[in-house]
């Protein structure tokens, strides 16, 4: 198989070679062309290489006598037959792989799993599955149970590592559940949630290729430091076309460098500040309480309330969102504008004088006194051309910007955000415009009428009732929200997005224009091609009998200018990431308690066909605005179409562990059940007391000793560098309540220069210290755990950042309390 490999290798290294070689020059088109096929041979190329290490890892021995290799890639035999040497992982004919019991055998008579150690083979494990039944094996329900082990008990270094060889049954069924809808995976620490996602990822980029690759995967994971960690499992499975990002790198143009409080964050997420910036927009739609005043040609116009009521409600007839409604109403407050000035001009004292004149001249002249003798001083040209003098004038563009401003998303929230009034006014109308959209729900509901777009916005409304209903934030709330200009916090993302779509898009609407006028020149140009071509067939060939087949019967101006249209070289991440109105055709979501609501309406504005994957664990909850339960959750966006894969299997955690863990999940809701670790440490987890005054100190001793400890591992592996680098030895992390993150970083750099500290850490570090928050998701050999009461005492999910604290481990666990919080 290594030698198909290597002439599959050669032979794409090759192509790719050509490619890049061949002439530079050529049309756009056929630079563009090349492009795509270099990207295109590049990613074979790079998958080929990524099935170098353990290219073949199971066999299968099927009752009937065939017997099937399954690996990372599938390869078929060149020798005239094509048939399968290996079967990809992903293929159908590879499931029996991962799913076969004894009991349930699926037509396998053994599996056998194979290890091999760059291109030797270093280890077998068989099952032979009707030996199993005879002997009444297979009870631990563990799929090819010695590699399982061997993956388990091995030293981390840094970076999450691909588990195809011995993904289990459960996990497989997750894996493989159908593209369409949504799939909520559920399950307790170390289950293989993240694993699974990254997995189904590349299983459904395999399956369902075609429908893929054009609009792209997204995989959401809680922050940076958690990207880096699994960034290398998708391009290790030899998949490189999904998009790894945090929701605060969702909105095209703004990086999120601000950090909010806690509980600003919290109401930030809140799903009824969708209707608070719903709010904000109409309130910025204002009219006077009397009269709004400009000045023109340094006379005074008043724009009385009613002109200004009526073309509010010419803009927002006009259309939905008023950065396209406000035109008309533009127009409409010009049209009125105009007619004074017209007005004006025509009741000058001095008319009647200039009209005797002119009629004068006319007379003497002998002409007809013409228009000017109705009274008709300006014309429908002369008014249009003191209309466009209008929009150019500063105080009436300021008039226009006050009664309807022309927003960006982040024109609105930096100002809403940095204005009391405007925040209270927003409120306001929200409280108001939730009210009236209710009653116009309730009212197209009672006809039987099935309005899609309005029951987002109502969505969160049930306490506000057709009376004055209680505030939808309160003054103490409000004033939270209240602060200076600069910079976006992850939180504001959610925020900007849903302004966005409120306000309109103008960039993108008229980007759309535009392409869709460069169509319709290039159809029409191609339709004067085809007619160049119809018009120069030989009359020679006309023969009536003949059925003559030209260029016009072949392709229509449609194609033709397809042809000519310029190829995107941008690879579909590029793409998607620059357009905030891309939508993918698969959203995965890791950790995905941890999103608040505002989080999921942008997510589900990503993914309207709504075929999304979700994992994560309602008990490891720790963000303020995250969920509580999946049902509540997602009502909102697909009420109860939602299917529910629950992994039970802790592989991460030994027993001894998760035991002194489970005690802080019943704290955390009786009715929980803990997962069942897969193996023990043969080690119980330690805690240390130590005198108040000293906690920072003796963790920093601690961290060292420990440190140390998986040095010399690190050294008897033969795997150890100098210093804290990397080594395949074991990782150590120091989790820390957030107060103390700081101090013993400190503390601990003291001893140990080469640790991973700061806010994004490096992980491949043999030593880090996070604060419990940060660890979320991640794993380590060792881990200590600083003052854990002080974690758990944090509101208001301190519990459920304990509990994600005490199960990172993979080996041991000691725990640091000072001697005063054990009081
Ligand atoms: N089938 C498997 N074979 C080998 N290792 C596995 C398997 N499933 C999970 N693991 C390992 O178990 C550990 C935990 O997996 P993972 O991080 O995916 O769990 P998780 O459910 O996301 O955990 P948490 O919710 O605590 O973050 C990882 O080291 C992973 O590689």
């Amino acid at each position: 198989m290594y030698d198909r490999l290597d002439t599959l290798r050669a032979r794409a290294a090759g192509q790719l070679a050509g490619v890049l070689s061949s002439d530079r020059g050529g049309t756009q088109q056929a630079r563009t062309e090349r492009d795509n096929l270099a990207t295109a041979g590049a990613g074979r190329v790079a998958q080929l290489d990524a099935a170098e290490e353990g290219l073949c890892f199971g066999r299968l021995d099927l009752t009937e006598g065939e017997r099937r290799y399954i690996g990372r890639i599938g390869i078929l035999d060149d020798d005239g037959d094509f048939e399968p040497l290996l079967v990809d992982w992903r293929a159908p004919a590879a499931r029996p792989f991962y799913v076969a019991t004894s009991a349930a055998p699926q037509g396998v008579r053994r599996r056998r799993s194979i290890r091999t150690r760059f291109r030797t083979v270093v280890g077998l494990d068989d099952d032979v599955l009707d030996l199993d039944v005879a002997a009444g094996d297979g009870a631990s329900g563990l799929v090819g149970e010695g590699a399982l082990l061997a993956a388990l008990t091995a030293g981390r270094t840094g970076r999450m590592r691909d588990v195809v060889e011995t993904i289990q049954a459960e996990q497989d069924t997750a894996i493989r559940s159908e593209l369409r809808g949504v799939l909520v995976v559920q399950g307790g620490p170390g289950t293989g949630k993240t694993a699974v996602a990254l997995h189904r990822a590349a299983y459904l980029l395999y399956t369902y290729r075609e429908r893929l690759v054009k609009r792209g995967v997204l995989i959401v994971g809680p922050n940076p430091t958690f990207l880096r960690y699994v960034s290398h499992v998708l391009p290790a499975l030899g998949e490189t076309s999904a998009v790894l990002s945090t929701v605060g790198e969702l909105f095209p143009g703004v990086r999120a460098s601000r950090t909010d409080a806690p509980e600003v964050a919290e109401i930030k997420g809140r799903a009824v500040l969708a209707d608070v910036i719903a709010g904000a927009v109409r309130a910025r739609q204002r009219v006077p309480e009397d009269a709004l005043e400009v000045v023109y040609e340094g006379v005074k116009y008043r724009l009385e309330r009613a002109t200004c009521v009526a073309a509010r409600e010419a803009g927002r007839g006009a259309h939905r969102l008023p950065n396209f409604g406000r035109k008309a109403f533009a127009e409409h407050i010009i049209d009125a504008l105009a007619g004074q000035v017209v007005d004006r001009l025509n009741d000058d004292p001095h008319r009647q004088e200039t009209l005797a004149l002119v009629n004068l001249i006319a007379a003497e002249l002998g002409e007809e006194p013409g228009d000017m003798a109705d009274g008709v001083f300006l014309g429908v040209e002369d008014r249009n051309r003191i209309a466009e003098a209008l929009v150019e004038e500063p105080s009436v563009q300021e008039a226009l910007d006050w009664l309807w401003p022309q927003l960006t998303p982040q024109r609105l929230l930096a100002e809403l955000f940095a204005t009391p009034e405007l925040l209270r006014e927003a409120v306001q109308e929200a409280g108001e415009g939730a009210r009236g959209a209710e009653a116009v729900q309730g009212a197209e509901n009672a006809e039987g009428t099935e309005n899609t777009e309005n029951t987002e916005n109502t969505e969160n409304t049930e306490n506000t009732e057709n009376t004055e209903g209680p505030a939808l934030l309160t003054d103490a709330e409000l004033d939270l929200l209240l602060r200076t200009p600069g910079g976006w916090s992850a939180a504001d993302i959610p925020l900007l997005d849903e302004a966005a779509e409120l306000l309109g898009d103008v960039d993108t609407a008229e980007a759309a224009r535009r392409a869709e006028a460069a169509r319709r020149a290039r159809i029409a140009y191609a339709q004067g091609a085809l007619e160049v071509a119809e018009g120069s067939r030989s009359i020679d060939l006309e023969d009536p009998r003949e059925e003559i087949v030209t260029a016009v019967d072949l392709v229509s101006a449609e194609m033709l200018a397809e042809r000519f249209e310029e190829v995107d070289a941008r690879s579909v991440a590029e793409r998607a990431m620059a357009d905030r109105t891309w939508t993918f055709g698969h959203v995965i979501v890791d950790e995905a308690q941890e999103l608040s609501p505002m989080a999921w309406r942008l997510l589900m504005r990503r993914c309207p066909a709504r075929s999304m994957t979700l994992v994560g664990d309602v008990a490891q909850t720790g963000d303020p605005a995250g969920a509580r339960s999946w049902g509540e959750m997602l009502a909102p966006h697909v009420e109860d179409r939602w299917r529910l894969a629950e992994l039970t299997v802790n592989y991460r955690t030994p027993a001894e562990i998760m035991a002194l863990a489970a005690e802080v999940l019943r704290r955390i809701d009786p009715a929980l059940t803990p997962p069942r670790s897969v193996r023990s440490a043969g080690e119980e987890p330690r805690t240390v007391t130590v005198p108040a005054g000293e906690l920072v100190e003796r963790d920093a001793e601690l961290a060292a000793a420990e440190d140390a400890a998986l040095a010399a591992g690190d050294a008897a592996d033969g795997t150890g560098t100098d210093g804290g680098g990397a080594g395949a030895g074991g990782r150590l992390a120091v989790l820390v309540p957030a107060v103390l993150a700081a101090d013993v970083a400190e503390a601990v750099r003291a001893r140990l220069p080469e640790a991973g500290l700061g806010a994004d850490p490096d992980l491949e570090r043999r030593t880090v210290v996070l604060p419990v928050r940060q660890a979320k998701g991640l794993e380590f050999d060792t881990v200590l755990v600083v003052e854990p009461d002080a974690v758990a005492a944090a509101v208001p999910h301190g519990e459920n950042d304990l509990y994600v604290a005490l199960t990172r481990a993979t080996r041991r666990l000691v725990i640091v309390e000072s001697a005063d919080s054990e009081d």
